[in-house]
């Protein structure tokens, strides 16, 4: 057997994880609370009418470490960084709940969500109908689907569970395959490309120059890590892609908000 890269060590992690969620409260406790949770934000529609706009529209992440980087911001406050994200000019955010690679949490996307009125994304990695309704439990308004940890069939259940619970779905991709495969989800029209090989940690921004080109009009492409300075915003705008998903290059700054400004405002 060969070594597992981290996106399989993280997956193998979910697994359990959710074994020991659900004997805590059961999917049909979940299902439950879902009847009485208050609507969610448009996250889709938003992104959308943004890069329809020709706009840019940055949905800014909230992270406080990540398995290739370690702690990237301490002291770590979610919803000041939600207030400053805010008023800097974010559409949509992203929280990480990970809690044992990327040291996040199901409160910090509750605090970040509460601080302001931006929708929000469950940035997670999900493999289990389980995973998708106990994020609108806890308040998310979209959930991300990465290919590289699915199935088809899987990836199918997901996004069929999540339009279900009344939950947009970002689907992401890192490949050719992964994208041809991504694209079979009739129903979600947010589609991320991610820079980075979660297997490898690799990175270049040529992945979103070289896949977007096959991807439909009818789907809003996001491109996703490694968007550090405003030559990387311009590249992307030039080639005509106006969504962003951009975490780092804001949590190493004092203002999150303001690093955000700064970066679309030249
Ligand atoms: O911090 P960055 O390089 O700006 O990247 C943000 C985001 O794209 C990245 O956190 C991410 C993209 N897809 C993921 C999947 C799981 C965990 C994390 C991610």
């Amino acid at each position: 057997m060969s070594i597992p890269t981290i996106l399989e060590k993280i997956i193998a992690r979910k697994f359990d994880e959710i074994a020991e969620r659900s004997a805590n409260i059961t999917i049909s406790q979940l299902q439950e609370q879902l009847k009485t949770q208050a609507p969610t934000r448009h996250f889709a529609d938003t992104l959308i009418g943004k890069v329809n706009a020709k706009k840019p529209a940055v949905i800014a992440e909230i992270k406080k470490a990540s398995p290739s980087k370690g702690v990237i911001r301490t002291p770590f406050y979610p919803a000041e960084i939600a207030k400053s994200y805010e008023l800097g000019g974010a559409t949509c955010l992203s929280v990480l709940t990970d809690k044992d690679f990327f040291q996040g949490c199901e409160s910090y996307l509750q605090e970040a969500r509460a601080a302001c009125d931006l929708p929000v994304l469950r940035k997670d990695f999900m493999v289990d109908p389980y995973q998708i309704v106990e994020s609108r439990a806890i308040g998310a308004d979209c959930i991300l689907l990465i290919a590289a940890a699915l199935t088809n069939s899987q990836m199918k259940e997901l996004e069929d569970t999540a339009y279900e619970s009344g939950l947009d779905v970002l689907v992401e991709v890192h490949n050719q395959l992964e994208l041809d495969r991504a694209l079979s989800l009739l129903k979600t029209p947010l589609l991320g490309i991610n820079n980075r090989d979660l297997h490898t940690f690799d990175f270049s921004l040529q992945t979103t120059l070289d896949l977007y080109k096959q991807v439909p009009d009818n789907r809003i492409v996001v491109t996703e890590s490694g968007i550090l300075t405003t030559q990387d915003v311009k590249l992307m705008l030039e080639n005509g892609i106006y969504g962003f998903l951009i975490g780092e290059a804001f949590m190493r700054a004092e203002l999150p908000g303001a690093a955000l400004n700064k970066l679309f405002s030249a």
